[in-house]
């Protein structure tokens, strides 16, 4: 058994479930957040399907998302990013990590608030950029300054991502404790299909 399941408790696993019933999980926030690390593990939890719309984005165009950006730019990166999403979005239940762009397009974020229960993964900009300094296929991150880039979409972003249904403060804890907090958080939402 992994130390995941030791850790987490099963019992708030099914709880969360239950109370999922064929809804989705969304999640939204900036990059780095966590949202593709974590979303894979609670959807484990949950037992149920897990996607990352970044990785189906790559997948459909077999494109990356840097060389989707290089080619075709921004708006036509979100224009494919929301027909992905919308389609994502039907049946459930599932857990969908987004990109840290997908719930600013107000076009996005209108599916996902009627197709899935958005989270919001947020941090600070220390955590955000400790993390997304180790790493360089964010193009949006690909600028003289990327600590002040970041620092700039956060100022822009956080208004937005507050919209969401829930929201959970990702900071420098180990991930299983995210995790249970996100499960807790499911498990206390109302029941409805
Ligand atoms: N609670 C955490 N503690 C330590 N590292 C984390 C935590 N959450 C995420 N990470 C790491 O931070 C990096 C960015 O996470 P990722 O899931 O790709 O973020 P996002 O999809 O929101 O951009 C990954 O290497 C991931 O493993
Ligand atoms: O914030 C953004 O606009 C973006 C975030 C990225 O995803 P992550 O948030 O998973 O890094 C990816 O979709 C693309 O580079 C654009
Ligand atoms: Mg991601």
């Amino acid at each position: 058994m992994s130390e995941t399941n030791l850790s987490v408790p099963a019992t708030l696993g099914e709880q969360a479930r239950a109370k999922l019933g064929r809804r989705n999980i969304v999640f939204v926030g900036l990059m780095g957040a966590g949202k593709s690390a974590i979303g894979r593990m609670v959807a484990q939890h949950l037992r149920v399907p897990f996607i990352d719309t970044d990785v189906e984005i790559e997948r459909v165009s077999r494109m990356t998302i840097s060389e989707l950006f290089a080619t075709y730019g921004e708006e036509e990166f979100r224009a494919l990013e929301t027909r992905v999403i919308k389609r994502l979005l039907r049946g459930g239940p599932k857990v969908i990590s987004t990109g840290g762009g997908a719930f600013i397009n107000d076009n996005t974020r209108r599916h996902i608030s009627r197709g899935g229960i958005s989270l919001w993964l947020k941090a600070d900009l220390e955590v955000l950029w400790e993390r997304v300094n180790k790493r360089d296929h964010r193009p949006l991150l690909k600028t003289e300054n990327p600590r002040a880039t970041l620092a700039a979409l956060m100022e822009k972003r956080y208004p937005i991502y507050s919209e969401a249904d829930l929201t959970i403060e990702s900071r420098d804890v180990r991930k299983e404790i995210i995790v249970t907090e996100v499960l807790a958080a499911i498990a206390g939402i109302e029941q409805k299909d």
